[in-house]
């Protein structure tokens, strides 16, 4: 490929997974991506400052400015001199560099500001960071031009593969008649309600099928994940919750398919790898050969599908009224999750503790319009307050 075709990647979260899996699809095809910035919470300068050195790249941030000194150390040992930003204006500042492809792998409602700043500047989006379009829902919508953000959620992508497979009269609203969405199911996959009581933080870290960081780990084994998913979906193919179904399918093989209305399901499959959907949203509209492993045929495996327990895991139909309340519901219903992530990796509150806090968190919220940002982050802090003041009457008994 001519240098002039580069195509050039900012990659926000660059030190987390799917940050670091990023990097390993850009470093495979020099002869097609560079990096032009990379951002970072702080939590590990001597990566970032590897990262910086190894790929080139222009400009870095760290959210955390006290993580700077440590940052210039790093970038001066290794002989690298990117300009250096700091504070979450200094991320914003990356997501919005001069590049083609702003890759936003942070985790949580704080990749809010990233989306929609990468999005107003004009640069095709790679959405990992799902929060940021659920919480920001119509704002971040409306800021969007079509195919300016490309899903890099496994699911996500599976179902744009599939319409895009289906061809130009397959992508058509009307002809589609429901998305089925994959759940692995977590670690907790056949368990009653009952037999999650004594669920610790190390065992809700033990995905069965896929390596990621903390935040969502925890998110499948609550279900939460798949209750975000379910959201992202309607945002990203405008399609009501009543055509969106979920189905657990322990293997992760199946991504998520789309059913047509003549009764023909298409379906997308690859083993459990990250690198797949992040090289089909950073190479769009090429497929980057060799990016993943395929499915081996030579060896005798199984796929089996289930449905999904809504008892002993209610967080997908919580999810479903957020969504279909719309406005602020579904900011307060990820915001109330953050908080109780927090207390439950802290010892502060059990396992079921985590759905059932949120769900009173969402049923106290008068939810209003979500039209400005000040409007979501407003939902957002109240909905991470009255979590807490909740997680502590709990604790006090
Ligand atoms: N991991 C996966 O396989 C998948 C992840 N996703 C989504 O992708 C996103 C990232 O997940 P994952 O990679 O697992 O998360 P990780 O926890 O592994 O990584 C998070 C990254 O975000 C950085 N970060 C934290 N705070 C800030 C901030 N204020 N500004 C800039 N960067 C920040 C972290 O830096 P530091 O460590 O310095 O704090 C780290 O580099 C999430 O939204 C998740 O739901 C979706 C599908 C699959
Ligand atoms: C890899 C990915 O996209 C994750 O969101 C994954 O789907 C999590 O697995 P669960 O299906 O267990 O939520
Ligand atoms: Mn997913």
């Amino acid at each position: 490929m001519h240098a002039d075709t580069l195509r050039s990647v900012v990659v926000l979260g660059s030190t987390g997974s799917i940050g670091t899996q990023a990097l390993d699809v850009i470093g495979a095809d020099p002869g097609r991506f560079r990096v032009a910035g990379l951002a970072v919470g702080g939590g590990n300068p001597g990566l970032l400052a590897e990262q910086a050195a190894s790929y080139g790249a222009e400009v870095v941030a760290v959210a955390d400015a006290t993580a700077v000194p440590a940052l210039k150390e790093a970038l001066a040992a290794r002989g690298a001199s990117p300009v250096v930003l700091a504070g979450p204006e200094g991320v914003a500042e990356v997501a919005a560099w001069p590049c083609d492809t702003v890759l936003n792998g942070i985790t949580g409602a704080l990749g809010l500001t990233s989306t929609l700043v990468a999005l107003e500047a004009g640069r095709t989006l790679a959405l990992a960071n799902k929060e940021s379009l659920i919480i920001g829902g119509p704002l971040v919508k409306r800021l969007a031009a079509p195919g300016q953000i490309l899903p890099v959620d496994s699911e996500h992508s599976a179902v744009q593969q599939c319409l895009w497979a289906a061809g130009p009269d397959g992508h058509r609203p009307e002809a589609v008649r429901r998305l089925v969405i994959t759940a692995s199911g977590g670690p907790f996959r056949g368990r009653e309600r009952a037999e999650l009581l004594d669920v610790t933080p190390e065992m809700a870290l033990a995905h069965p099928t896929w390596s990621m960081g903390p935040m969502i780990t925890i998110n499948s084994a609550t279900l939460v994940n798949k209750g975000l998913e379910v959201i992202e979906a309607h945002l990203l193919f405008d399609i009501g919750f009543d055509r969106i179904e979920v189905v657990v399918h322990p293997q992760s093989i199946i991504h998520s398919m789309v059913e047509y209305i003549d009764g023909s399901t298409i379906a997308q499959a690859s083993p459990p790898d990250m690198r797949l959907p992040i090289a089909l949203a950073l190479g769009h509209p090429g497929r980057i050969a060799g990016a993943a492993r395929a499915i081996d045929w030579t060896l005798a495996h199984t796929w089996t599908f289930e449905p999904l327990d809504d008892k002993a895991f209610p967080a997908v139909a919580l999810a479903r009224h957020v969504g279909t309340e719309g406005g602020t519901a579904p900011a307060v219903y990820n915001a109330a999750n953050e908080a109780c992530l927090e207390a439950f990796i802290g010892g502060g509150l059990p396992f079921l503790g985590i759905v059932d806090t949120v769900a009173k968190v969402v049923e106290e919220h008068r939810v209003t319009p979500a039209d400005s940002v000040e409007e979501v982050l407003a939902a957002d802090a109240w909905a991470r307050a009255r979590a807490t003041e909740l997680v502590r009457s709990v604790a006090a008994g």
